[in-house]
């Protein structure tokens, strides 16, 4: 088992779909540490990005590289998505599920998802169904069910969007202990204040290609190129 998958080599890889020319060519190595933040107008391609770097979304030229055999790389990965997918199960059910599901022992998955419960918040609600928290719940549950495994690389699509202020910092909070952990989090946002509490670099994708990467300190303070700095001041960009 190598130490980490990371890094992860993009070389040319484009996202076709009917026809259509989604995102591409993009080159991009993640590596390190730290939170990557896709920002982009609507429709620039960050959920097929998103995708495509977690494999649900197969490039149709060029290549995507991980430094691990590809199960492996696919098993020490997870991907939260922006409205999560509740199972019929109990919360404390729900989170110890990918533990189970990869050979653990019941009685071990769940004293380890009590654990993880307690850890995103939502200890209270252990014994009740998944399918009657609330948003928020909801989302702190798939980030529980996400990290368990304890994955080298996190995705997220927009966790917060719908969430109240309240749950966001809470999810905020969470993941920014799971950066200090060493978790490798790339995650979509369209919130501006989101992206610069959070980012510590910025990915900004326009018309599905990736316009520019770089420290995230850089691109609020010293944008470098014109669509970056409309971007940032709110305007539309076509
Ligand atoms: N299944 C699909 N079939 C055809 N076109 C698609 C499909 N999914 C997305 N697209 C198109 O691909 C482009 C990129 O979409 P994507 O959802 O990745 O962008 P986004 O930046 O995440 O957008 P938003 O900010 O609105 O969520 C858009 O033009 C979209 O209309």
């Amino acid at each position: 088992m190598v130490s980490s998958i990371l890094p992860l080599e993009v070389a040319g890889a484009c996202v076709r779909k009917r026809g259509a020319h989604l995102v591409g060519p993009v080159d991009l190595t993640l590596t390190g540490k730290g939170i990557s933040i896709l920002m982009g107008p609507n429709g620039s391609g960050k959920t097929t990005l998103l995708r495509l770097l977690h494999g649900l979304e197969r490039p149709a030229t060029g290549s995507l590289r991980w430094s691990a055999p590809a199960t492996e790389a696919r098993q020490r990965q997870a991907y939260v998505f922006q409205t999560p997918i509740m199972m019929r199960r109990s919360v404390l059910d729900s989170i110890a599920y990918p533990m189970t599901l990869h050979g653990e022992r019941r009685a071990r998955a769940r004293e380890m998802a009590r654990d993880w419960a307690e850890r995103v918040g939502i200890g209270h609600a252990i014994d009740r169904h998944a399918t009657v928290l609330s948003g928020g719940e909801k989302q702190k549950l798939a980030l529980a069910r996400a990290l368990i495994r304890q994955p080298d690389v996190l995705f997220l699509d927009e966790p917060c969007a719908n969430l109240d202020g309240r749950a966001t910092r809470e999810i905020e909070a969470i993941l920014t202990r799971a950066r200090d952990e060493g978790v490798r989090i790339v995650m979509a946002t369209h919130d501006m204040g989101q992206a610069r509490r959070l980012a510590d670099e910025v990915l900004f994708l326009l018309k599905g290609r990736l316009h520019s990467s770089g420290p995230a300190d850089t691109f609020f303070s010293h944008p470098r190129t014109p669509e970056a700095k409309a971007f940032l001041n709110g305007d539309i960009l076509e």
